[in-house]
């Protein structure tokens, strides 16, 4: 017994004497080699512990060579790892996500987590290389470069190159889904590109005062676009579809876009047209908006005079550059915006190659006056879907009573359904009269001044309607004046 604990000493301390002279010999190499032998040296000894050592490693960079973009891989290992390995994790980061209260969990550097799939044991770890590494200069320090690192055995080399990794990134993708916020782009002039911010609108279909069949019908279509990607392939066509909004200002026109991207869970892209300067700059804006998206040109009849430029178009070719004519009797005039996308430049950003990009995109256009559109822009194929935005009915004061004042009926109910059938009131007015001036005001209140506001648009529709008529009797007595005249000028 003796002797055997006597040989395992003599066993460690040579095993400890052979260690430190390979370390010597090591810094000796390292100080005194020449670099192309060091790293000959290097390259052998690496290749020497690859083949020896039966696990293999998978690196998952947050960024490559020059890319300013973080890979979206690295994203989805990230949100994996936080929701599947956190738990075991002894060390942890905890951030606090821009534009939320909630702290995001994740495994911390050089941390190592294990993981089990289908009974096979992997191991994650999470490093950085860079921000310790030598400055490139005192002013443009090397970024810091995270990376996720798998080792398993290479016994389970196909379970986890053709299965894992794919469960990783689905799930990934998944969690990345549910903890996405949202945005809101919209296209600077001054850079012409897309800024952003977080997209939060209260709007649903649920708020949306609009007659309920005609509501379900765009909920409906919505959704059967979303689930429509094989159908889209099969017929070759792109996963897109064009909406246009119509109708008088103030009928919920912006509020049911909102309420489509909070259905389809999609990011918002409100392109100002105006702001554009050409149909390249336009063309290049289209290709960065991502999946997933609906891009809205609000006011379409007030951003380019269409309709000029289409009969300029008939003739001259196709490519003239025509000024974006900002001038309109019905809204605000707005300044000389200096754009000069045409027609075709826009029925391109609609349907050319170029709008296939990305998929599953919802373009919206809005116009008060859909008359003054163009019917190339407006005819089916480009805008699928044409939905009128109208005054408010019956049905849709219902919903604004119930989301501003929580009331599904009321005996006043009666004179306001009597009234808004007789009246031309949009849901902007009905919403505004609706609203509690201060929490205490009661409901009666807001009731009545629905009430009065509904008989005073009454009142002035009619007193119109007879100034038109008194005008319409006074052309026609003129009209016939005239006729006699010219009758009683005829020679005999
Ligand atoms: N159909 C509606 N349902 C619910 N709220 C509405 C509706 N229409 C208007 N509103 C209310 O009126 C406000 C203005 O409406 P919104 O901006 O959506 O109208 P619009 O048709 O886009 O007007 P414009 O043509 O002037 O852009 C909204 O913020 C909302 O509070």
């Amino acid at each position: 017994m003796k002797m055997r604990s006597m040989t395992m000493v003599e066993m460690w301390a040579s095993l400890g004497s052979t260690m430190a002279s390979f370390m010597f010999v090591w810094a000796i190499i390292q100080r005194y080699c020449p670099p192309e032998l060091r790293r000959y040296l290097e390259k052998s000894t690496n290749r020497l512990t690859t083949f020896f050592n039966p696990y293999i490693q998978i690196s998952i960079h947050e960024f490559t060579g020059s890319n300013l973009k973080p890979h979206k891989a690295y994203g989805r290992v990230e949100a994996y790892l936080s929701v599947n390995s956190s738990k075991s994790a002894k060390k942890l980061k905890a951030e606090m996500v821009k534009g939320s209260s909630k702290l995001v969990l994740s495994i911390d550097d050089h941390e190592k987590v294990t993981d089990e799939f289908r009974g096979v044991k992997v191991w994650w770890v999470s490093g950085k290389v860079g921000s310790s590494a030598r400055p490139m200069s005192m002013y443009h320090p090397e970024p810091e470069k995270r990376y996720y690192r798998l080792t398993f055995h290479k016994k389970h080399r196909e379970t986890v190159t053709e299965s894992y990794l794919e469960h990783v990134m689905q799930i990934g993708k998944e969690i990345r889904g549910r903890s996405r916020r949202r945005k809101l782009y919209t296209n600077s002039q001054k850079h012409s590109m897309w800024s952003h911010i977080v997209f939060k609108h209260p709007a649903t279909f649920d708020t949306l005062a609009m007659e309920s069949e005609k509501k379900q019908d765009v909920i409906e279509d919505l959704l059967a676009f979303t689930q429509s990607k094989d159908m889209y392939a099969r017929i070759g066509k792109a996963w897109k579809r064009g909406y246009l909004l119509y109708g008088p200002p103030g009928t919920g026109k912006s509020t049911m876009i909102a309420a489509m991207a909070n259905l389809l869970d999609y990011d918002v892209y409100d392109l100002e047209l105006t702001s554009v300067r050409d149909n390249t700059e336009l063309k290049r804006l289209l290709i960065e908006t991502t999946s997933k998206s609906i891009i809205v040109i609000e006011d379409i009849d007030c951003s380019l005079d269409l309709t000029g430029q289409r009969k300029k178009q008939e003739k001259s070719p196709e490519d003239e550059s025509i000024k974006g004519k900002t001038e309109t009797p019905h809204k605000e005039k707005k300044e000389e915006s200096g754009s000069k996308v045409t027609l075709s430049g826009l029925l391109n950003f609609i349907d050319g190659l170029w709008s296939a990009c990305g998929g599953e995109k919802i373009i919206v256009f809005t116009t008060n006056y859909v008359e003054k559109l163009d019917p190339a822009l407006t005819r089916r194929g480009r805008m699928d879907k044409h939905v009128e935005l109208s005054y408010c009915s019956f049905e849709g004061f219902k919903v604004l009573a119930k989301n501003y004042l929580e009331l599904e009926a009321h005996p006043m109910f009666q004179s306001i359904h009597r009234l808004i059938e007789e009246t031309k009131i949009t849901p902007a007015d009905v919403a505004e009269n609706l609203m509690r001036k201060s929490p205490r005001e009661e409901a009666e209140k807001c009731l009545s001044n629905l009430i009065r506001a509904l008989q005073e648009a009454k009142e002035a529709a009619a007193k119109k309607k007879g100034e038109e008529e008194s005008d319409d009797i006074e052309q026609a007595n003129e009209d016939a004046q005239r006729k006699d005249k010219q009758e009683s000028d005829k020679p005999i």
